[in-house]
């Protein structure tokens, strides 16, 4: 499978900020993610793939060309910025008919690829004409999505889609990547909540510093010419299930919530526990996972099922969490 994306001492600087500096890597069709902590340069990475801005020194292509000075390969690209940027005071489906006739298609294309979006997105009908004010976070977030899918684009670039949304919010957003995915569409996805980046993709750029770590660097390497990423569609068979990759899963998991008692008694009826800490004062429960691997694969349904309301999740010694840590001082 050939990448969609290849880098090569690709640098930004901002004056004499740093940006991104001098990485190098190939993204392949599918899901990938982007981590890294603020001001690694994720949003810059984000903003040199979308063309918005320009590469201070290497190359950049996106499809085979330059995102910032070929506008065919921008047709091609959606971005969804971290920010809130749906006008409050309209319903959706107007403000995507809109958008699609702004650019220039017919009133009748943009109604119908307006539905076709929402659609996609997994937003009821009785929404559409309700205004975006009465939205969730979560349905908020799709209609974000949904204006990105507007122009049919084979690449959706997502800043932190998942930011603000509760157990069940985050594996509906989940499921609506997985289906474009399975039906070519690639995504390159931000967030901080890296239990669902690992769930999600199989490929990922570690950013830390404007850099690439040497280990990143070598995985993305080491994965280039691998299987299809998790969720990439087989181009010969676009809905063919996808083999998950093997992972490292954390062993112990940290949950703050409501009644963390409850929680634990859930997770050791179905087995899924071999040990655990209670804290209550705290309201924190650290569980320990008799399959790691089994509770992770479907983590936010079973967080969803327990029906104990969910702050705060952690996870010490994930495979992503690892990869992120800064290195010891020397
Ligand atoms: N327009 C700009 N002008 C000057 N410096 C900038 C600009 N945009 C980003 N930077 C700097 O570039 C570096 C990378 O920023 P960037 O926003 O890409 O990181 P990030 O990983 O997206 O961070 P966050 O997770 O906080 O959004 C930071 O040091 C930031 O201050």
């Amino acid at each position: 499978m050939s990448a969609i994306v290849e880098a090569t001492n690709l640098s930004r600087f901002y004056g004499i900020v740093l940006g991104l500096n001098n990485v190098t890597f190939k993204i392949q069709p599918g899901i990938t993610g982007v981590v890294g902590p603020n001001g690694a340069g994720k949003t810059t990475l984000f903003r040199l793939l979308t063309g918005q801005i320009k590469p201070s020194s290497g190359t950049l292509s996106v499809f085979g060309s330059s995102p910032w000075s070929d506008r065919n390969v921008r047709a091609q690209i959606a971005y969804c910025p971290e920010d809130e940027a749906v006008p409050a005071n309209i319903k959706p489906q107007d403000w995507l008919i809109a958008l699609g006739m702004i650019s220039g298609l017919s009133a009748s294309d943009a109604k119908t690829r307006a539905k076709a979006a929402l659609q996609r997105v997994n937003l009821a009908p009785a929404h559409w004409n309700k205004s975006v004010h009465a939205y969730s976070k979560g349905m908020k977030q799709r209609v974000k999505l949904a204006q990105c899918l507007m122009h049919e684009p084979r690449l959706i670039i997502l800043d932190e889609p998942m930011n603000g949304l509760d157990p069940m919010g985050r594996e509906e957003m989940a499921n609506v990547l997985r289906d474009l995915a399975a039906h070519g569409t690639s995504v390159v996805i931000s967030s901080h909540i890296l239990q669902d980046l690992e769930a999600l993709c199989r490929e990922f750029i570690l950013l830390r510093w404007g850099r690439l770590p040497k280990s990143s660097n070598a995985t993305a390497n080491a994965r280039a010419s691998a299987a299809p990423a998790n969720g990439a569609a087989d181009p010969a068979n676009p809905t063919a299930p996808v083999a998950p990759a093997p992972r490292h899963w954390p062993g112990e998991t940290t949950v703050r919530c409501e009644d963390p008692a409850r929680l634990a008694r859930f997770f050791f009826e179905r087995d899924l526990l071999r040990g655990c800490d209670l804290d209550e004062e705290t309201s924190t429960l650290v569980a320990r996972w008799r399959d790691p691997a089994a509770f992770y694969e479907k983590f936010n349904q079973h967080l969803l099922d327990s029906g104990v309301p969910i702050h705060e999740v952690s996870a010490k010694g994930s495979q992503l969490e690892r990869a992120i840590e800064p290195p010891p001082l020397p």
